[in-house]
């Protein structure tokens, strides 16, 4: 993809410089003042995100609405009207909470925003997915500068949650009156960093399940060999999974096609139970994190899990506390009106666009991120200023397109 740097002019028509350094572009003023707002898990301060999009919707002479989900979860729409609002949408998604961090860990203060000389802009959110909202942002600012407009409507939507699961944020959403009226056509959401000189975009999920397995046995004291413990039957049903992660994690190396969207991913991610050092349990737990793609049957799936379990000796039984069933991928071929040439993947994590897919809609995941190394979720989060910009260029020549598409045969 070919994509002219934007030049950093602050005095565009009609708008507020906003930066305190008259050399910073001011889209990245506004970025780092977002990144500043403390919507961090598990407490976000969402009050404050809301009011700073109402202001932003006000300066664009954007329509701005909000959908409150459940008590305390806000989903903020802005719109941006097509000329022929009969036809479908487009949604652009990003979500407004950050997850946490270990501030003993990050070279600056996570919520300053801190540029360095080379531009790179630290800040929890600045790649997952901050950037993102005020690119789309941006990005319509840039059009309605240039006094364009599109046959189709814009909307951006902002939306509580999404780190802890989307269940009080995007699952509820989806389901209410407000976004079937956005009558949706094609969506975008988050994707990744690519740190190569490649942009990906994620056209599915794979599923995610997490399941605790209960392992019970015979108690009895410390100092006894005692018959059938749960730590034995623990064993095995570790060593089993295990096996099964290896191989999948071999799959992965030795095939040079595959991507990580593409192969089952399994981790143990919690272990509990027990007493005392000298009491031997009648009951142990594991917890595994386990990610499946969507070419995989999850009957079949599920029934080896069993198989596991059940070879595992008796009383042994598993939970599920996450089990996501839509395996639902939008389709990337020619003959899509909303095709896009870019590298192609299954997401290798959930995000909410899950729920978009599973709604009906087309859904595709996309972070215009590139020579960026993945830093969501990590120590030291960072993005730099031009890699930024370069994205608000990004969307505006998607969103160009997109909202330009011809009414298909379904819309008259
Ligand atoms: C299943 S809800 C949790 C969602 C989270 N998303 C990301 C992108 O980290 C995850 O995949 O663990
Ligand atoms: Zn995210
Ligand atoms: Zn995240």
């Amino acid at each position: 993809m070919d994509i002219m740097l934007p030049e950093g002019d602050p005095k565009r028509t009609g708008e507020k410089v906003r930066g305190q350094d008259p050399r910073e572009h001011p889209s990245v003023t506004l970025f780092r003042e977002y990144l500043r707002l403390k919507t961090v898990q598990p407490e976000p301060n969402y009050d404050v995100a809301v009011r700073f999009l109402e202001r932003i919707a006000a300066e664009l002479g954007l329509g701005c609405q909000k959908v409150e989900v459940c008590p305390g979860r806000v989903v903020t729409i802005m719109t941006w009207q097509g000329t022929d609002p009969q036809l479908r949408s487009i949604l652009l998604n990003s979500h407004t909470d950050v997850v946490p961090v270990f501030e003993e860990h990050w070279t600056h203060d996570p919520f300053e925003a801190f540029k360095d000389s080379q531009g790179n802009i630290y800040a929890r959110g600045a790649q997952d997915m901050k950037c993102v909202s005020i690119q789309y942002i941006e990005a319509i600012r840039r059009l309605k500068a240039e006094g364009k407009r599109f046959p189709r409507t814009v909307h951006m939507t902002f939306v509580p949650d999404e780190e802890i699961g989307g269940f009080k944020g995007m699952e509820l959403f989806v389901k209410r009156p407000e976004f079937q009226a956005l009558n949706v056509g094609f969506a975008l959401d988050e994707g990744l960093a690519n740190p190569t000189d490649a942009f990906t975009v994620f056209h599915g999920e794979k599923c995610v399940w997490w399941i605790k397995v209960k392992c019970e046995g015979n108690p009895g004291h410390g100092s006894q060999f005692i018959e059938n413990t749960a730590a034995e039957k623990l064993n095995r049903v570790i060593t089993s999974l295990l096996q099964y992660r290896e191989s999948e994690k071999q799959r992965l190396k030795c095939d040079e096609h595959l991507t990580l969207g593409d192969v089952t991913s399994l981790n143990m991610t919690m272990l509990s139970g027990g007493v005392s050092f000298n009491v031997v349990p009648s009951e142990l737990f594991a917890a595994f994190d386990i990610r499946i793609p969507p070419t995989v049957n999850l009957q079949a799936f599920e029934e080896q899990l069993t198989v596991w379990c059940r070879a595992a000796g008796e009383g042994v039984t598993y939970k599920f506390y996450q089990k996501y069933m839509d395996q639902t991928v939008t389709c990337t071929e020619e003959s899509n009106p909303w095709h896009m040439t870019l590298k192609r993947e299954i997401f290798p994590a959930a995000t909410d666009s899950r729920f978009i897919r599973a709604a009906g809609h087309p859904a595709l995941g996309f972070s215009p991120m590139n020579q960026t190394p993945v830093l969501l979720h990590d120590h030291n989060e960072y993005l730099n200023e031009r890699v930024f910009l370069r994205g608000i260029e990004i969307y505006a020549c998607l969103l160009s397109s997109l909202a330009s598409v011809p009414p298909l045969p379904a819309e008259g």
